[in-house]
């Protein structure tokens, strides 16, 4: 078990929520390394997540995610951005809460609805659904996102100031629980 310190971090949240772009800022300005899991993914099925979808299947996509999360989140000092559906999983809720600090990007549905256009076409799990049936689903998601170590929400915020909130956030906590 690493220290708090040298804890990896975890980010979840709905599709769109900006796990990657935050994930990916938070781990340049700490000099620590990033994991987009649905990289990851993408890289062993050599394909974008929508077509490992289309062609594999949801579950075969769900289960390469569950392997990939266990793996990384028991290594320290990381950065993990994962999927906005890996915490359906109950095993990989445990993972992550137990060994890693994980945070939940949150947003509320009206600033989410502005990304949707530029969303659409990468996520699968969006596709053919109406607004009603998204707004629905990312209420229900709000469920699974509930265990946590800490939420932000980031409406009304850019990219830097979320991950510059973040890290000072983080270097409270490091100065607390160290
Ligand atoms: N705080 C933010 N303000 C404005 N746009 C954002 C913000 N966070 C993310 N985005 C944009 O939203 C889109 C989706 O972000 P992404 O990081 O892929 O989300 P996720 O990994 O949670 O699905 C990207 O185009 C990104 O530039
Ligand atoms: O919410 C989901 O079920 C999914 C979210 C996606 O990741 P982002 O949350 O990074 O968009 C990706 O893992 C896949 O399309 C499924
Ligand atoms: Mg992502």
């Amino acid at each position: 078990m690493s220290s708090y310190r040298e804890k990896s971090i975890v980010f979840i949240g709905f599709m769109g929520s900006g796990k990657t772009t935050i994930g990916e800022q938070v781990a340049k300005k700490l000099y620590r390394d990033f994991v987009d899991i649905d990289e990851e993914i993408e890289k062993e099925y050599g394909m974008p997540v929508i077509d490992i979808f289309k062609v594999h299947g949801e579950e075969a996509f769900r289960s390469k995610e569950k392997e990939l999360i266990k793996g990384y989140c028991e290594r320290p000092l990381k950065i993990i951005s994962v999927g906005g559906g890996a915490f359906m999983n109950e095993e990989i809720r445990e993972v992550c809460l137990q060994n890693c600090i994980v945070f939940f990007l949150d947003l509320s549905f009206n600033a989410w609805k502005e990304r949707l256009t530029l969303l659409l076409p990468s996520r699968p799990v969006l596709q053919g659904k109406s607004i009603e049936e998204i707004e629905e689903l990312f209420y229900k998601r709000q469920g699974i996102y509930a265990d946590h170590n800490s939420k932000f929400t980031t409406d009304h915020l850019d990219i830097d100031e979320v991950s510059d909130y973040l890290i000072k956030s983080l270097k409270t906590s490091w100065d607390l629980y160290s």
